[in-house]
């Protein structure tokens, strides 16, 4: 058990191209964002396991000889290779008092952290007697990752608790990462919380929230790219809610309806995120205009795939040709349905066109923001490094 206590945190997430047609084996490209999920665990008194989740509204606890007696009811069940089976995510359910068809994000949250608390505390060492609060700079299902931030942060949290991996800040640090083989384990462990809020996520999400940067994701195998390019990205987030779930489900039965149609399509995204990647590795790092007339066409042409597809909508049909009548480009990222797009930013855009683009998004009741890409990856704080901002909602949430 972690003495004094830790705090965790993962980047949010954009994919630049390649999302759904990653869930069918081919390539994506996604950017971690400097936008992070933040994870408190505080050694708890009495022998109880507490969590607060003001992002979805939740304050439950537990006493720990249920939850040791429920894990020893499940513990068949804790095979992290294979999915969390539906018998087992039933029981979970019921003892949390969630419905069977519950798929509110509360009720995903819960059972996320039920799983991973039981299956990693079943697997390294106990239920830790804790406190923890998760608290987030993401909007939650506006498709910049923020499930796959939060399946990282507790995963990362529970296995250094039960001792599973170390404990990389040295005196006087502020923050520390953990090795590749444990940020492996992390990254195992945070798929399985992305399968319970998921479904059938293809893991490129808690990949990038895991190691941060950029990477290329494919089949399980991770490319991380030496060098992340100075791209702008302007984030726009339509508000329009969806759940990943569902329109992940959605393409999947395109796919078996139209296979003919589907598969090429499927196709195409993956050479777009291939061609993406050459230009990316090509550039500079702080590359000058010539490089963006053929990013700006690759976003318009998978924009056109993720609506042949099925996860396009209007908000973002709209977003698309706002940003459009001022010269940028713009695709959705994550599962579309509403959630976020993103545009390219030139270097040469200058700050009135930004503005004058933001304006217009604005007025659509959109949100747009500005953020860097890049970021790192799952990390180790140590309090003191915390801004007042994240101290204050962490103690407060
Ligand atoms: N900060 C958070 N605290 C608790 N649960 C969270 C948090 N962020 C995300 N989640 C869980 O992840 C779900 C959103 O996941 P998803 O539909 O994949 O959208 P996205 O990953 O694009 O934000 C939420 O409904 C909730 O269950
Ligand atoms: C649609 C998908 O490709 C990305 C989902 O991203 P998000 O949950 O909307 O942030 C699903 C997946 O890759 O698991
Ligand atoms: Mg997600």
């Amino acid at each position: 058990m972690a003495e004094r206590g830790l705090v965790v945190s993962a980047p949010g997430k954009v994919i630049l191209h390649g999302e759904h047609a990653v869930v069918h084996g081919k390539a994506a490209l996604a950017v971690a964002l400097g936008l992070r999920t933040f994870l408190c665990l505080r050694p708890g008194g009495e022998e109880r396991l507490r969590v607060r989740l003001p992002g979805v509204g939740v304050l439950r606890s537990w006493d720990l000889p249920g939850l040791r007696a429920l894990r020893g009811r499940l513990e068949a069940d804790f095979d992290e290779s294979k999915p969390p089976s539906a018998e087992l995510l039933e029981a979970l359910k019921e003892f949390a008092g969630i419905p069977a068809e519950a798929s509110a994000p509360d009720s995903l949250a819960i059972l996320a952290f039920l799983y991973m608390c039981l299956a990693i505390s079943a697997k390294y060492g106990d239920v830790p007697s804790a406190d923890i609060v998760v608290w987030s700079e993401l909007p939650t299902g506006a498709g910049l990752g923020s499930s796959a931030a939060y399946a990282v942060c507790l995963a990362a949290a529970l296995l250094r608790t039960c001792g599973a991996i170390s404990c990389p800040l040295k005196d006087g640090e502020t923050t520390a990462r953990w090795t590749e083989e444990e940020m492996t384990l992390i990254n195992s462990w945070a798929f399985q919380g992305e399968r319970v809020i998921h479904g059938n996520p293809s893991g490129v999400d808690n990949a990038v929230a895991t190691w941060g940067g950029a990477l290329r994701y494919q089949s399980g195998k991770i490319k991380s790219l030496k060098r992340v390019p100075t791209l702008r990205i302007l984030l726009t987030n339509t508000k329009v809610p969806r759940s990943t779930k569902v329109l992940v489900v959605g393409v999947k039965e395109k796919i078996l309806k139209f296979p003919a149609i589907m598969n090429p399509v499927l196709d195409s995204i993956d050479a777009i995120s291939q061609e993406c990647q050459s230009v990316l590795e090509a550039m500079p790092a702080n590359p000058s205009p010539e490089y963006y007339p053929v990013l700006e066409e690759l976003f318009d042409i998978n924009q056109h795939h993720l609506n042949v597809i099925g996860v396009g909508h209007p908000s973002l049909d709209r977003l698309c040709r706002v940003t459009a009548s001022h010269g940028l480009h713009s695709k959705l990222t994550g599962a579309g349905g509403g959630g976020c797009g993103i545009t390219l930013l030139r270097p040469d855009t200058t700050l009135l066109a930004v503005e004058a683009a933001k304006r217009d998004l604005c007025a659509c009741g959109f949100e747009c923001w500005e953020t860097d890409i890049g970021a790192p990856g799952v990390t180790l704080h140590s309090s003191s490094s915390l801004n007042a901002q994240v101290l204050h909602a962490l103690s407060e949430s």
